[in-house]
């Protein structure tokens, strides 16, 4: 089937970077399934446009086998599933084994019984692409976050096991960003050494990441391939 028909599936596309993909998918006629965990508006304005909005909680195995039942009742096939639904947690001291399962679930189980259960919709297209969104911070570690980082690790791991895995038919590839957008509650000195930890100096906001998935969905001879978005933090 024509890849332009089947949608394609972002999940956590409620707000921020996933919210802006969808928005520029379906400027471009692209149907989209999106999953949300909490309520927001922007949800009632991507049903408006015609997009699928699915709730899904992924904190725990049967949360995510209930999105994929959900899902498979929805459509027919996929064009493309990127995996953007991220918690960006620091371990609170005394709950430091419940962050890393919260990470590890959201970021590698959510990912992987997705990808298991969900490819054979992907083989209803001529183009089916898996993109994992993961994060330049794998690259050296972190000391602060050290549970989201090592998840986003496992998470990288899986693009180079499903890449291998579905292959010819399905291209798997990761973006590892750095800086996208800012927080709400980050304030100027946070947002000052943000800032000064890349060669490039900027925040660049979503339309970065969109052209790196364009990139992805676009280009027929990448598989197993996690391009760095970083603004060249490994020059500083
Ligand atoms: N923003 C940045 O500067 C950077 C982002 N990245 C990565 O890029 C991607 C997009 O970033 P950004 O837009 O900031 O992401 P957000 O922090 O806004 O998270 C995206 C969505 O994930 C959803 N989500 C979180 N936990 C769960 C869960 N357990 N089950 C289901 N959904 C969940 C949230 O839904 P809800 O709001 O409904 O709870 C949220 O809207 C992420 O993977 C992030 O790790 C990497 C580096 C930098
Ligand atoms: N799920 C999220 N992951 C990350 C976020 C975020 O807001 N949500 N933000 C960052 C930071 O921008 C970091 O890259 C720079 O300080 C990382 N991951």
């Amino acid at each position: 089937m024509s890849a332009a028909s089947l949608p394609i599936l972002i999940t956590g596309a409620g707000q921020r970077v996933g919210l802006y993909c969808a928005e520029r998918l379906l400027d471009e006629g692209q149907p989209v399934i999106i999953s949300y965990r909490q309520e927001r508006d922007s949800i009632a304005r991507l049903r408006e446009r015609g997009a699928i909005a699915l709730q899904a909680d992924f904190s725990d195995e049967a949360g995510i086998m209930r999105f994929i039942e959900q899902l498979r009742t929805q459509c027919r096939g996929l064009r493309a599933i990127v995996h953007n639904a991220s918690q960006w947690l620091a371990e609170t001291p005394g709950a430091e084994a419940e962050v890393f399962r919260q990470l590890f679930t959201v970021h590698m189980l959510a990912p992987y019984l997705i990808n298991l259960h969900c490819s054979e919709l992907l083989l209803q297209s001529e183009q089916a692409d898996i993109v994992h969104v993961s994060d330049d911070v794998v690259r050296k570690g972190s000391a602060n976050r050290s549970a989201y980082c090592a998840s986003k690790a496992g998470l990288e791991s899986l693009t180079l096991s499903f890449a291998a895995r579905l292959a010819p038919r399905i291209k798997v590839n990761g973006i590892a960003p750095a800086l996208l957008m800012f927080n709400a509650g980050d304030d100027e000195a946070y947002r000052a050494k943000a800032l000064e930890k890349s060669a490039l100096g900027i925040e660049p906001g979503p339309q970065a990441f969109y052209q790196s998935l364009r990139y992805l969905l676009d280009n027929p001879y990448l598989t197993g391939t996690t391009l760095t978005l970083n603004g060249g933090r490994h020059l500083k």
